[in-house]
């Protein structure tokens, strides 16, 4: 039996029918399930791809750098897992973030940005494949447009860390049908990670590449080779792989930094910048947290600043305003 039979065999009887009632396509007709979807936009996020060709997605960590970012014009957004465990714990992106605690972040992130579709890594999806389906369905209830699963074994780490381990493919390629099941009609785009590029330097590439094209055939919308070393591998993932593809630009990671553009002719389509807006926060507060230390005030470095006017308009103040005195004169209306 194939890894992907293996994968879809696994569900439980039940889910002989989604839980929007269409039937399983047997296994070998998910490769052509895959592709009608996709000719049809399904999700904001297909829809988005194919109107962009390529797009670009920043990452964020709480509402107010998600309403930046939707502010600043990106078309969608992404919640980091690493970013989160930083923010949110104070601590590395180790496996110490948990699922249910990335939810509530997704669920103010989602609500503070509303106009644009917001992907959340769900790392492992928190267990198994019964995990994963908790896990999706707290994220489509927060408002998510989509998540990142990936094959590490928990406790999970950054991808660009050293000492990663990844389950089976088999049993990675069960959460993923397992999250497409519970997914049914949502408008929610699952990506498929892999970080078995780490796990050996010979045939890591390869194995990477075979179970991103088991992870697709068992239902995700877009695959995840986790940090290529080179171009030559960048271009090998675009070449062997199906589907939708992502790309991760972690400054600072093993991965060579590119442009959208450079991205989309190496065969991508989705491109996270997962950290930019966590490094540029922790950057702006160490330097003027510096000066203030030092100087004890931060009047000569006020350019470096939002002004109160600024931010205040970033957060929409002035619609708070409108609204106290719309039922302030309803309230004295009602009073008289
Ligand atoms: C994308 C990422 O998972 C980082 C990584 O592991 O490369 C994140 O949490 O931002
Ligand atoms: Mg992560």
């Amino acid at each position: 039996m194939s890894a992907t039979a293996l994968a879809i065999a696994m569900r439980p009887p039940s889910s002989a029918a989604s839980p929007t009632g269409r039937a399983h396509c047997p296994l070998g007709s998910l490769r052509r399930r895959t592709a009608v979807v996709k000719a049809v936009g399904r999700t904001r996020i297909h829809r988005l791809i194919e109107e962009e060709g390529v797009v670009l997605m920043p990452g964020c960590y709480d509402a107010l750098s998600a309403a930046i970012v939707q502010k600043s014009g990106f078309s969608v957004g992404f919640i980091s897992g690493y970013a989160v465990s930083a923010s949110l714990l104070g601590k590395p992106d180790f496996g110490l973030l948990t699922a249910p605690e990335m939810a509530e972040t997704a669920r103010f992130v989602c609500a503070a940005a509303p106009l644009i579709p917001i992907i959340v890594d769900a790392d492992t999806g928190g267990g198994n494949a019964l995990n994963v389906q908790r896990t999706v369905k707290d994220l489509i209830a927060a408002g998510a447009a989509g998540c990142f699963l990936e094959d590490q074994a928990w406790p999970k780490r950054c991808g660009h860390m050293r000492g990663k381990q990844v389950i089976s493919a088999e049993e990675h390629a069960a959460k993923i049908a397992s999250a497409r099941d519970v997914i049914g009609d949502s408008d929610f785009f699952l990506v498929a990670r892999t970080d078995a590029r780490a796990t050996s330097a010979k045939s890591g590439l390869s194995d990477a590449i075979s179970r991103a094209n088991l992870y697709m055939e068992a239902g995700a919308d877009a695959c995840f080779v986790e940090a290529p070393r080179d171009d030559d591998e960048l271009r090998e993932i675009g070449r062997r792989t199906e589907g939708y593809r992502v790309c991760n630009m972690l400054e600072g990671g093993v991965t060579p930094l590119h442009t959208p553009q450079e991205l989309k002719a190496m065969g991508f389509h989705l491109i996270v910048h997962p950290l930019t807006t966590l490094y540029a926060s922790a950057r702006a507060l160490i330097d003027i947290l510096k000066v203030l230390k030092e100087a004890g005030t931060t009047r000569d470095q006020l350019y470096e600043l939002a002004t109160f006017e600024e931010f205040n308009k970033l957060i929409g103040l002035e619609s708070w305003f409108e609204l106290e005195s719309r039922y302030s004169k309803l309230k004295s209306s009602v009073e008289v």
